[in-house]
């Protein structure tokens, strides 16, 4: 018989870890992790419709208006009928989650809250490979060369909207346009929220709140991986 398909979503403001913990849920789990801001990057680099329009936004550091990030998106989704899945980035309006709502039931959402000192901490010190979209930290987790891709030996990035001036209007936005999607998975009794500074604190709540839902793979079951 053919395991429960899962449908995830995480939520949070930038810098809080979405892609981080995703990436370590994925390789618990085995659940695809699906990154709204990879598929915009890829839809950019390969000149589609959507994604020649949503370059325009992203490069004066605004959100991608969401009949743009549906259009992207939701045929992706409904592509994947065979694997469980994590979103990281999607939805973020109510009227995102409200299409997300129409082509499939979601299992569980989880918010991170972050403090905006550690926000600002974190991005300020956040370099990134752009092509991939692959993240550093110079504390956290650095590149094994300062400066370069571990993968492509390509420079690293910052981005100004990363910067202390631009945070505080991008948490603003995330706060007014959040508040109605939390509100709205919490009546449907899906929501998880988490609190703290530090990923590594984090991480064992959700991985026991996932372990309560998802096997982990078998392989990381008998396997000492990285993981705190
Ligand atoms: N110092 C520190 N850095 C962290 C921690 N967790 C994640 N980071 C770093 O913080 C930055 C932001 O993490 P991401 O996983 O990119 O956060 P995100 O929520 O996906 O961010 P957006 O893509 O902007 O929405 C990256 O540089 C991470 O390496 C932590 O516990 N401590
Ligand atoms: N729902 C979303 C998600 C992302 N964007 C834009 O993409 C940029 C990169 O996203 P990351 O998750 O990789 O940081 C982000 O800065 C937004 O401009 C969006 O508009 N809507």
């Amino acid at each position: 018989m053919m395991a429960k398909l899962f449908r995830a979503v995480i939520m949070g403001p930038p810098g809080s870890g979405k892609g981080t913990i995703s990436e370590r849920i994925a390789q618990r789990f085995g659940l695809k992790h699906l990154s709204s801001g990879d598929f915009l990057r890829e839809n950019i680099a390969a000149n589609t419709e959507a994604g020649v329009l949503a370059k325009t936004y992203i490069e004066r550091g605004l959100m991608v208006p969401d009949h743009v990030m549906t259009r992207l998106l939701l045929p992706r989704l409904e592509e994947m009928t065979c694997h469980s899945w994590l979103m990281d980035g999607f939805p973020c309006t109510l009227a995102q989650a409200k299409a997300l709502n129409s082509t499939c039931d979601l299992d569980l959402v989880i918010s991170l809250n972050i403090p905006y000192e550690t926000l600002k901490d974190r991005l300020s010190d956040r370099w990134i490979h752009p092509a991939s979209g692959r993240v550093y930290n110079m504390g956290f987790n650095p590149p094994r060369v300062q400066g370069r891709d571990d993968l492509s030996g390509e420079p690293l990035i910052q981005h100004d909207d990363d910067q202390p001036e631009a945070l505080v209007a991008r948490l603003r936005h995330y706060k007014d346009v959040a508040k109605p999607v939390i509100d709205l998975y919490k009546s449907k009794g899906i929501l998880h929220m988490f609190s703290g500074t530090e990923t590594d604190r984090i991480w064992p709540y959700i991985n026991s709140l996932l372990s309560t839902k998802i096997p982990s793979r078998p392989e990381t079951d008998t396997q000492h991986i990285p993981l705190p």
